[in-house]
Parts: structure tokens; C-alpha cells; sequence
């Protein structure tokens, strides 16, 4: 379980946001909403220690995050803006890098999780060949072979069409079903049902939607 708590963030003399709580459980697909510059990439760096709140704390497991990072950042896949590949290499070789570094399954057949990010084809090609989409499709596909069970993804679906965000949701709903949460941002409108996703909206109160 995730839980803020009374989270707020101070950039440049300006509230962010202020007093932020919620909680997040096993199972969740949560999408962070609000306009462009509201905050919601400043929460996600408050999550992976890029920044630190100028009050409030962020729960894990029940524990604060600050008492253990190390046991809670391996519990944390984060996909941010950039995305963290490495262009030299192909996206074969970007995959055996972060399963060598990361917790991650050893027993996946890369070949198949190419093809699930629709790569079949591309195995070989240097990453920096590939088009912006392709390129992020690379990084997502550390998507099928991480262990953790907490997703934070930043626009995850940026430069991704509309079939290869089809195949994400579906991947993002079998995480939550084995008991993983997700928690993102986006612009896009996602198609996934109502009853699956819940949204937390920063900045304002739309309807049917939560303000926290
Ligand atoms: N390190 C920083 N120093 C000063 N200001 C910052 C810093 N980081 C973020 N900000 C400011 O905080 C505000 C919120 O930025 P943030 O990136 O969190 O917004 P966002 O909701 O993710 O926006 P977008 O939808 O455009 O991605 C912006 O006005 C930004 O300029």
C-alpha cells in the first residue's frame, strides 16, 4: 500500500499543492490528473527521492520511505519523461542491461517481449535508429520482465499510437490483477473502464473525479 500524507511542495515561493493525502492499494490503477504545471511530476519526484517534500511523508508497506529507500526503490519501477535507454544499444542489449541490473525475471524470453511492444523486427537495430515512438516502446518494454509491484509512470503512452496504448492498458490491468498498483500520468484519454481506473485530480475538481 502507498499512502501521501499530507503532502506539500513548495517551488520558486509557490505552493504546488498542499496538506496532499491519499492512499493507494494493491490493485489500484490510479491516474494522476490536472493541467500542464499543476505538479504531477513534482509528486512523482517526491516518490523516486529526486526531491523532498516541504512537509508531509510518503508511506510504504506502512513504513515511511525515508526509514528504508533502498527496500522501497526496489520495489518501485518509475518511467519518467526521458526514457532512461541507452541509444548505442539495441533494444536486445537495453533489456539484458536493465535485467542484469534491476530485480527483474531472468527466465523471460526477450525475443517475446519485443514482439509484445510490437519490435519484432528491430531486435538488432541500434536503439538511436529507431523512431521516437519505437524508442519509448523500448523503454516500456521493461514493463514485462520488472518484478515490482509499484509502477510510477510519467506520460507513458507519449509518442506511443493508439494500438501500442491498447496493448499497455491490458498489460497495466494484469499488473493490477496479480495485486500491483499503478500510478500515472497522462494526457491521453484512456479507454479503460471507469470501474478499473481511479483518478485523482490536482489542482481543481472535475466531476466523478477525486480532489485530494
Ligand atoms: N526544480 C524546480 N525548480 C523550480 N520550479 C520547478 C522545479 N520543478 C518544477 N517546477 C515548477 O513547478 C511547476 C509544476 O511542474 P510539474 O513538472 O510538476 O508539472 P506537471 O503537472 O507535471 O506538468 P505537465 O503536465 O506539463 O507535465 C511548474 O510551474 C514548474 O516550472
Amino acid at each position: 500500500m502507498l499512502h501521501c500524507k499530507m503532502l506539500t511542495v513548495v517551488r520558486e515561493d509557490r505552493i504546488l499543492f498542499k496538506d496532499l493525502s491519499f492512499t493507494i492499494k494493491p490493485g489500484e490503477i490510479v491516474q494522476i490528473e490536472g493541467p500542464n504545471g499543476v505538479g504531477k511530476t513534482s509528486l512523482f519526484r517526491l516518490l523516486i527521492g529526486l526531491s523532498t517534500p516541504y512537509s508531509g511523508d510518503i508511506f510504504w508497506q506502512g513504513s515511511s520511505i525515508d526509514k528504508d529507500r533502498e527496500f522501497f526503490y526496489q520495489q518501485l519501477l518509475y518511467l519518467g519523461h526521458k526514457s532512461g535507454i541507452k541509444p548505442e544499444l539495441t533494444p536486445l542489449e537495453n533489456l539484458q542491461f536493465f535485467q542484469t541490473l534491476h530485480a527483474a525475471e531472468q527466465d523471460i524470453d526477450l525475443w517475446f517481449v519485443l514482439a509484445q511492444v510490437g519490435l519484432a523486427g528491430y531486435e538488432d537495430v541500434t536503439t538511436a535508429q529507431l523512431s521516437a515512438g519505437q524508442q519509448r516502446r523500448v523503454a516500456l518494454a521493461r514493463l514485462w520482465i520488472n518484478k515490482c509491484p509499484l509502477w510510477v509512470l510519467d506520460e507513458p503512452f507519449t509518442a506511443i499510437d493508439k494500438s501500442g496504448i491498447a496493448v499497455l492498458e491490458s498489460l497495466f490491468i494484469k499488473h493490477a490483477e496479480k495485486g500491483g498498483i499503478v500510478l500515472l500520468t497522462t494526457h491521453q484519454d484512456l479507454r479503460l473502464d471507469a470501474s478499473l481506473l481511479r483518478k485523482i485530480q490536482l489542482g481543481g475538481v472535475a466531476a466523478g473525479e477525486e480532489y485530494v
